[in-house]
């Protein structure tokens, strides 16, 4: 890395602080990645959902970890995909595995929250639909 890159670096982060750079970064992602606005509309309409149905402090602490998670995962997931085509534009098959191991962990919360909200939300629906 060379000097002239570590001189603007240094100088840009004493006019933003970290707190700023990061909101930076989860704004990129948002512009440039389909996956993260496409979490994003989800937890908005489970959010929605939760209200509906008056969900319980447990519930709402469920599904928030789970959004953030989620969200948390594809943000790293970006930063991955990201370094890997700094590192080459080439066909890897070290790029490949970690793409595709980066894009795994997000599949894995995925997979969790659609069982916690099938748990959380499943059983309301079925409710509101027999009456009982
Ligand atoms: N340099 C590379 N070498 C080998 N395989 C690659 C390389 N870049 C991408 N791939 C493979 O192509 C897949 C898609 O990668 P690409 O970066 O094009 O899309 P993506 O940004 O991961 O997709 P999305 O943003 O929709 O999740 C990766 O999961 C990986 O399997």
């Amino acid at each position: 890395m060379n000097s002239d890159y570590k001189d603007k670096r240094i100088r840009k982060n004493s006019q933003l602080s970290s707190f700023r750079l990061a909101i930076s970064g989860i704004l990129t992602a948002i512009k440039q990645e389909r996956n993260v606005k496409i979490h994003l509309v989800i937890s908005i309409f489970v959010i929605v959902l939760g209200i509906i149905n008056d969900l319980s402090k447990q519930e709402w602490l469920f599904i928030a970890f789970c959004i953030g998670l989620v969200i948390s995962l594809e943000l790293i997931n970006t930063a991955i995909e990201r370094v890997v085509d700094l590192v080459t534009d080439k066909y890897h098959p070290l790029a490949k595995e970690a793409k595709d191991i980066a894009a795994g962990a997000v599949f894995v919360a995925a997979i969790l929250s659609v069982i916690v909200g099938g748990i959380i939300f499943i059983p309301k629906i079925v409710e509101a639909i027999t009456g009982g």
